[in-house]
Order: structure tokens, then C-alpha cells, then sequence
């Protein structure tokens, strides 16, 4: 059982950088379990705030609740109490409600709770998901503004009032009005995460917005890098963010942005790059090509 009240959970979170790990697949696409743990022992080596399992990077839109459950229970028994792992919750209220409930019996600490599956919704049914998953258990839930479930300040502010266990809103969308608009009506009663694809490029403006940290999946495959970055950021030094966006997440981005999905098949590309690869995406994603690969590689000697 945890140790973190949802209060806790909030404020712990917003104390440092959010690690998204991706999850190991075998060549035939099963889980690699050792492989992931390895990962994981590896990143404890830096500090963070909180660790996501099977998140978007960790493919969690590509497991089974079995294997959720199965990468869940790795990360709390790796990690043992030293950050909080928080774990997903997706698809259906049911299947988010029953997920959410896997996820306290394995002593996770928190929950993600993804935008549902397919169906576009109203704010009002979207309040009513988000609801019945905060009453399902006692963890703190983080909600994941994006995609099919963008949730706008009015709803935000409703859920807030409602739920107790509401105590994160990871923007997924980088509307600047929409994130003004939250704040301004609900301060730091949230803990606001910024969850653009490459977070990096998001983080000095969003800082600006409330936005006090967000998840990296480039701190799977550089995690010095990637601490140095948000140590930046939370000191304002403009001019050091600005350097390493033009030095390396610009570039990277040029990358990433010539097929749809490569937002997580690249993290999993820069593992293979510094000889430690995490295996295949599986599909819907689709691997980066080798001489991507290269391309990669070249970049990440560049800043090495
Ligand atoms: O659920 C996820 O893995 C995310 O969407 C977070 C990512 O880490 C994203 O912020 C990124 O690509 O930096």
C-alpha cells in the first residue's frame, strides 16, 4: 500500500522531473521484463520526482491489463519506495476503474488516466469518466489532457471541486489560452505536468503558464542530458535551454516528425543508439529505419 496521501503525491510531483520508460519487447514483441528492470535500475542512478509505468512512451496503449499489471508490479518492486511509480489507467470507465484497482492492489502509488478509447466525448461525460475513476480507489490520479479527452478550464475546475484524489493535469495539447484559463481558476489546488510529445521543446513557456514540470522521454536514453535540461529550465537560464534546443531536440525533432508515431519509436531508436536496446515497438508504431538509426547515433555523439 502506498505511503503518499494524493496531497503528497502532488506535491512530490511538481519537486522534480517525471520519467516515462519505455517498456522491453523481446524480438517476437512479448515483455521483456529483465530488460525493463535493467532500464529502470539504470535511471534510478538519476534523480526524479516520479516514474511513470506504462505510460505513452512505456506503450501502454499497446499491453494487455495482464501485462500492465505485469510492468506495474516490476516497476514498484524495482524502484521500492524510492520515487513514486504511478500507473495507468485506460480505456473504458470499467477497464480504467478495474485497472485503477490493479494498480493499488500492486502498490502503485498514483495513476495516469488516459483519454478513453476512440469515441470523441462531451466535457460532461468526461466528467463523469474522470470522476468515477478518482472515487474507484484512494490513489492520486494525474488526468491526461489530449487526444479525444481534452478537458477545458471549466471542467477542470468542476472535477477539482469533486474529487479529492484529483491532484494532476498533465496538458497534452499546449493551448496557451486553455492553460492560462485553468490556472487562473485553479491555481495550485492541481499540480500542473507538461505532456507535449518531447516535452523539452514545451518547457521554459510552459513554466511561465504554472506548468511547474513535465515528463521526459528523452531522459530514457539521456538521462545526464536530460537533468541538466530541467535544471536549466526550473533556473530560467534562457539562454542554456535555448542552447540545447537548437544543439540537439531541434535537430531530433526534424527526426522524429517524418512519421506518425515516431514520438515513441525514437526513444526506443536513441536506447539502440547508446547500447542499450529496449527491442521493437510494437504495432501500431513502426521502428525507425537504420539509417535513422545513424542519424541519431551522430547527434547524441555530438552532445556526448
Ligand atoms: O505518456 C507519455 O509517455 C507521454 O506522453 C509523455 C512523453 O514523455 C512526452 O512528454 C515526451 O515525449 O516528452
Amino acid at each position: 500500500m502506498t505511503d503518499y496521501t494524493p496531497t503528497d503525491l502532488a506535491a512530490q510531483l511538481k519537486s522534480g522531473l517525471l520519467s516515462f520508460p519505455v517498456t522491453h519487447f523481446t524480438a517476437d514483441l512479448r515483455i521483456d521484463e529483465a530488460g525493463y528492470r535493467k532500464h529502470l535500475a539504470w535511471l534510478s542512478e538519476y534523480p526524479v520526482a516520479g516514474l511513470f509505468a506504462a505510460g505513452g512512451t512505456g506503450e501502454g496503449f499497446s499491453l494487455t491489463s495482464e501485462e500492465t499489471d505485469q510492468v506495474v508490479r516490476a516497476a514498484v518492486d524495482e524502484v521500492a519506495g524510492a520515487v513514486p511509480v504511478l500507473a495507468p489507467a485506460t480505456g473504458s470507465t470499467a477497464n480504467a476503474i478495474a485497472q485503477a484497482r490493479a494498480a493499488e492492489a500492486a502498490g502503485a502509488d498514483g495513476l495516469l488516466l488516459m483519454p478513453p478509447y476512440l469515441t470523441e466525448a462531451s466535457q460532461r461525460g468526461l466528467i463523469e469518466h474522470v470522476s468515477q475513476v478518482c472515487r474507484a480507489t484512494g490513489l492520486g490520479v494525474v488526468v491526461y489532457s489530449r487526444a479525444n479527452a481534452i478537458l477545458r478550464d471549466e471542467a477542470v475546475a468542476i472535477l477539482a471541486d469533486r474529487n479529492r484524489t484529483f491532484v494532476g493535469f498533465k496538458d497534452g495539447v499546449g493551448n496557451i489560452e486553455q492553460m492560462t484559463r485553468t490556472y487562473a481558476r485553479v491555481g495550485d489546488r492541481l499540480t500542473y505536468i507538461g505532456g507535449l510529445p518531447t516535452a523539452e521543446t514545451f518547457a521554459l513557456p510552459l513554466l511561465q503558464l504554472g506548468v511547474s514540470t513535465y515528463s521526459s522521454a528523452l531522459f530514457n536514453f539521456l538521462p545526464q542530458w536530460a537533468t541538466e535540461f530541467y535544471d536549466a529550465v526550473r533556473a530560467k537560464d534562457t539562454v542554456e535551454v535555448y542552447r540545447r534546443l537548437d544543439e540537439f531536440v531541434i535537430p531530433y525533432l526534424d527526426i522524429r516528425d517524418r512519421t506518425q508515431g515516431y514520438a515513441v519509436s525514437i526513444v526506443k531508436a536513441g536506447l539502440t543508439a547508446v547500447g542499450r536496446p529496449a527491442g521493437p515497438v510494437r504495432p501500431p508504431l513502426t521502428d525507425l529505419a537504420d539509417p535513422e538509426v545513424a542519424e541519431l547515433r551522430d547527434l547524441i555523439d555530438r552532445i556526448s
